[in-house]
């Protein structure tokens, strides 16, 4: 685990184009921006090569997809490929609704993502495992969450994030679980899409999108576990306040000292 990754990250100030969902967008933004990347977003098609060219790193958000929308998803996805940028997606909700299991299968046979980062029920049904996903959460099931990014991130061959109470990181080999967090997280709405936001600033600074992978979602946990922890009965709307303020000023140093992962 590179923790000093958000050194880098923050020295670089890397450009994250996001593709990303009406509901949680100026979310997306102003997390990538507080945490020292540079965020931009468009639903243009004929700008994707441009954005892609002028990026770090990309993500694609599926939470809210229209047809007309695919066809551009799918010129950034093939752009980042075709230029070498490494491509995280976000598959919101393929658990819950088949309709858009069946548009992430067709886009991930279209270009390839080095990382994708879901909830359990997204994961798990990208991994084919049944789970009974809840909606954009991640519902029930009995599974082993290991088991299940490792499965998903050998059928995809890529990284694979399955979030929640403890995040599951896989090169579909090795796998590391980070504990750190706080229930809050869940009850703000596009605490996920941040996420994978965030897991794309770190791959645009290092070529291991594994160790990328691993020290976002660390950061990112550990940081929302600092302010749960620096303000008791913090509620929805001020957590998301603090949250922006920490992901702005936390160091690698507060991040080590309470990393809890193995
Ligand atoms: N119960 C929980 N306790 C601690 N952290 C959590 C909990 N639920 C989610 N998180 C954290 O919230 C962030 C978003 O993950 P998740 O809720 O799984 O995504 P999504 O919003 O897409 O369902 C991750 O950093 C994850 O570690
Ligand atoms: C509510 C909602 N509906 C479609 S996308 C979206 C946001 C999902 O955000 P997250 O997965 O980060 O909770
Ligand atoms: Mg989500």
């Amino acid at each position: 685990m590179k923790v000093a990754l958000l050194d880098e990250l923050r020295a670089k100030n890397p450009i994250v184009f996001n593709v990303s969902n009406f509901v949680t967008v100026q979310d997306v933004a102003n997390g990538i921006n507080a945490i020292g990347a540079s965020p931009i977003m468009s639903e243009e098609v004929a700008e994707a090569d441009e954005m892609v060219g002028l990026a770090g790193a990309v993500c694609l958000n599926l939470g809210a997809v229209t047809s007309t929308q695919i066809t551009q998803i799918r010129a950034v996805g093939q752009s980042a490929n075709r230029q070498h940028r490494p491509l995280v997606i976000d598959p919101v909700a393929v658990g819950a609704v088949k309709y858009r299991m069946q548009m992430a299968t067709g886009l991930l046979n279209d270009f390839h993502p080095d990382v994708i980062r879901g909830n359990a029920g997204e994961i798990a049904a990208l991994a084919g495992v049944d789970w009974q996903a809840k909606g954009i959460d991640a519902g029930e099931g009995a599974g082993d969450i290991e088991a299940i990014a490792k499965a998903c991130a050998q059928k995809l061959a890529c990284v694979v994030i399955l979030s929640g109470p403890t995040d599951v990181i896989t090169d579909g080999t090795q796998a590391v679980k980070v504990k750190n967090g706080t229930s809050l997280f869940q009850v703000h709405v596009g605490s996920g899409d941040m996420l994978s936001s965030i897991v794309a600033a770190f791959c645009a600074v290092t070529d291991d999108y594994y160790e990328a992978a691993q020290t976002a979602c660390l950061v990112f946990a550990a940081t929302g576990q600092l302010v749960h922890d620096a303000t008791p009965n913090l509620g929805a709307g001020t957590f998301i306040m603090k949250l922006l303020d920490a992901l702005q000023t936390t160091t690698v140093a507060d991040i080590e000292g309470i990393a809890d992962f193995e």
